[in-house]
């Protein structure tokens, strides 16, 4: 049977930002890994840079509603969504690849996939349909009824973006998605990011500034919680013209701001 609707469900939304984050918290067991944060992201592919334990995944986490922010403020796509929000319009409009996600072993890729699209709350007529596409955009189309258990690491990331874009979600969180990815994929997925970034909003984490360069219109780069730039990844590759440490002008801006954040919060 297909699901109601309400005319509310369907009307188009309005919202000046797809994410907003004013003095968020967001504690990662007794530590506030997210400390203060303020962001504000449209539609585009940003990328999310910063060091080891700067608080990339426990931000992912918070924009997924995974989390409950301990204070601050959070609106996705134009709902609150601290406090007691009703979280359910907002999670069938959100994908989310969590950096480790769990799956049964015996589920197929198509079946997983399905799972998926049904926690989401997707109407059943579309999901067969949606299911299909989605892993023909990851280029799964070949493992669809091999099981989770017989696929490598990266057919599995594979397989976690296919089921986190199968809902053509407005907000799409990708927790280090180019993990275990071979060059050629690599290369399909930044096309495939490009493509999902025209009309809705990508936060992507990543240690490889080279994914940065070349798959992200934006970039956000955080340290120790706190939000230390944002800008295009134009302006990023600028800033590391001039010379300074790391092996291209990304990397090289990137190593020059979060330097020069730090000298700040010291000083
Ligand atoms: N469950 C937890 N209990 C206690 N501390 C935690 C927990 N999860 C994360 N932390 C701490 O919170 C901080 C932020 O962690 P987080 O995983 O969000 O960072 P990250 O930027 O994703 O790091 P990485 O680049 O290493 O993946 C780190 O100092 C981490 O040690």
């Amino acid at each position: 049977m297909i699901r109601a609707v309400s005319a509310a469900e369907t009307a188009p939304t309005t919202y000046p930002w797809a994410v907003r984050a004013e003095g968020l918290v967001v504690r990662a067991g007794r530590r506030l890994a997210v400390n203060g944060l303020n962001l504000t992201l449209g539609d585009g592919v940003h990328g999310l840079l910063g060091p080891n334990g700067a608080g990339k995944t426990t931000l992912m986490r918070a924009l997924a509603t995974v989390l409950k922010p301990a204070g601050g403020q959070l609106s996705l796509l134009g709902d609150d969504v601290t406090g007691r929000a009703d979280l359910r319009r907002v999670r069938r409009a959100l994908g989310y690849l969590p950096q480790h996600f769990g799956f049964y072993p015996r589920f197929t890729v198509r079946e997983f996939v399905e799972y998926m699209a049904w926690l989401k709350e997707m109407p059943k007529a579309v999901i067969p349909g949606a299911v299909q596409r989605a892993v023909e955009r990851v280029g799964l189309a070949d493992r669809a009824d091999s099981r989770m258990k017989t696929l490598s690491g990266g057919m599995l990331r594979r397989a976690g973006i296919a089921q986190a874009i199968v809902n053509d979600p407005q907000v799409l969180l990708l927790d280090e998605p180019t993990v275990g990815l071979d060059p050629e994929q690599r290369l399909d997925f930044r096309e495939l990011l490009r493509e999902i970034g025209l009309d809705s909003c990508v936060l992507v984490s990543t240690h490889l500034v080279e994914d940065v360069a070349a798959a992200c219109t934006d970039v956000v780069l955080i340290d120790q919680g706190r939000l230390v730039w944002q800008g295009s990844a134009a302006e990023l590759a600028e800033r590391g013209r001039d010379g300074g440490v790391g092996d291209s002008a990304t990397e090289r801006g990137y190593a020059a701001l979060l330097r020069a954040y730090r000298g700040q919060v010291s000083a």
